[in-house]
């Protein structure tokens, strides 16, 4: 299992930190919600309780592996779990690789925005007679990949090719665009659980598909996220991850601190990071609480490097304003090993190194750093990956979802809804002239700009 430390949580051994009994003050009330939620378990929880989704899945396998390539297309919750599991779990070099090192398994290219350098690169890449396309949107609408898949479809047909052969449509079980048009044109298609919303969705088809065509172990995913759930739904308080993990941040939020950074000391793990970026962001940022108060909540979650950012944040993590609160990933097992050769035992400033291991410097740095920020009064958390493997990443999934719902339940906001992104995307459909939106027509005269050219 994943092994959580909050010792630097705590008012006991970091000034700053918080109280035991402002803690305890929640646990009944969360071990409540819990149990209620239990009762009534949300979509992404009972996605991992079924079959249903790997098997679906599992059925494409002989149209999947008949290619070279997939892409995803898709954007949010659509992209980010499947880039997570791909940095976490491949090798970083597997696009590099020939079929026979990657045991068959396929190229995977995830195109999250519609940037042309960006994707004229990818498509570079590939004969698109060798490629798979999924297009991952669960409403249909979202601009990115709907303009994304135009573009694929309008060069599958360029090449003469028959596109519901090269297509695959993730998206939802009944509404939408993709729906209606995979329906019409017989292209094979998954579905996302309607009660699970995009970036809770990474468990489902929508992360799935690429995980196993990847050769990615899908079972081991789903059997680590429902561990972490079993062990989580009724456990007591203080041996319950998912609990502390959303009560300590919600009290560290009071007190001031609005900033959540998530600093993996493993390359691997950083795009997890990512993809919490998009859960806590859009789950607890919110105006509106559930009485429909406005509060203007949420805590701003940010990705960071270890040992990287050590040379360029932390700086300001261990002097600046006293707003964040830190959560450290670290694995105790690099599946690839690296001894720093003794070449200069005169020198002291290079002898300490030799014969040390490469994981060794970052796992003590990720140490230095933690005790420098408690002796700064700041404090942090730490999560160990036992190793990095499709059933502790299938973990940290789950317990971070969970973590969610419970902050949305001590925050009181609707943590599965994302009001706020609509504007910015009916204006855009403005811009772009679809029809319907003609009233977010911002033109340059109503919007007062500064341009410089
Ligand atoms: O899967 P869809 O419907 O294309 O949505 C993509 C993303 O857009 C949002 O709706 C808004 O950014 C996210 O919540 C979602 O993950």
């Amino acid at each position: 299992m994943l092994k959580f430390d909050f010792t630097y949580m705590l008012e006991e051994n970091v000034t700053g930190g918080l109280k035991e009994e402002e803690i305890s003050a929640h646990a009944e009330t969360v071990t409540e919600f819990l149990k209620r939620l239990d009762g009534n378990r949300p979509g992404f929880v009972n996605a991992v309780m079924t079959r249903k989704w790997v098997d679906s899945v599992n059925e494409l396998s002989d149209f999947i592996f008949t290619f070279d390539n997939l892409f995803v297309l898709g954007i949010g919750g659509s992209a980010l779990g499947n880039i997570a599991l791909q940095y976490a779990l491949r090798p970083f070099n597997w696009n590099s690789m020939t079929a026979d090192e990657r045991n068959g398994y396929l190229r995977i290219f995830i195109v999250d925005n519609v940037d042309p350098d960006y994707l004229a690169a990818m498509l570079d890449c590939v004969d698109p007679k060798k490629t798979l396309f999924n297009i991952i949107s669960k409403s249909g609408t979202t601009a990115e990949p709907m303009a994304n898949y135009l573009i694929i479809r309008g060069i599958l047909e360029s090449y003469g090719l028959d596109v519901k052969n090269h297509l695959i449509f993730t998206t939802d079980p009944e509404k939408g665009v993709l729906r209606r048009i995979g329906r019409a044109e017989g292209i094979r298609m998954l579905e996302i659980p309607p009660d699970v919303g995009g970036r809770f969705s990474v468990l489902t088809p929508v992360g799935l598909l690429s995980a196993k065509a990847a050769g990615l172990d899908i079972e081991e995913l789903i059997i680590g996220a429902r561990e972490a759930y079993e062990k989580t739904a009724n456990a007591p308080f203080w041996e319950n991850p998912a609990a502390l993990i959303a009560t300590m941040h919600y009290l560290h939020y009071k007190k001031g601190r609005t900033i959540s950074v998530m600093m993996a000391y493993s390359n691997r793990l950083y795009y997890l990071a990512d993809w919490y970026r998009q859960l806590w962001a859009e789950s607890l940022g919110k105006m509106y609480d559930n009485d429909g108060n406005k509060v203007y909540v949420g805590q701003t979650p940010v990705k960071a490097l270890g040992a990287v950012d050590q040379h360029s944040q932390v700086q300001l993590y261990n002097e600046g304003p006293d707003d964040k609160v830190i959560t450290f990933l670290r694995t105790e097992r690099f599946d690839r090993e690296i001894t720093i050769p003794r070449l200069h035992d005169n020198e002291p400033e290079l002898a300490y190194l030799g014969g040390k291991k490469l994981s060794q410097l970052l796992n003590s740095e990720q140490v230095g750093t933690q005790l420098a920020l408690a002796k700064h009064g700041r404090p942090s958390m730490t999560i160990s990956f036992p190793q990095i493997d499709e059933y502790h990443i299938g973990q940290f999934f789950m317990y971070y979802e969970l973590a969610t719902a419970v902050a949305g339940y001590l925050f009181n906001v609707n943590p599965y809804d994302q009001p706020g992104v609509e504007l910015g995307k009916k204006i855009t459909y403005a811009l772009m002239g679809r029809e319907g939106f003609e009233e977010y027509n911002f033109t340059k005269e109503a919007v007062r700009r500064v341009e410089i050219e």
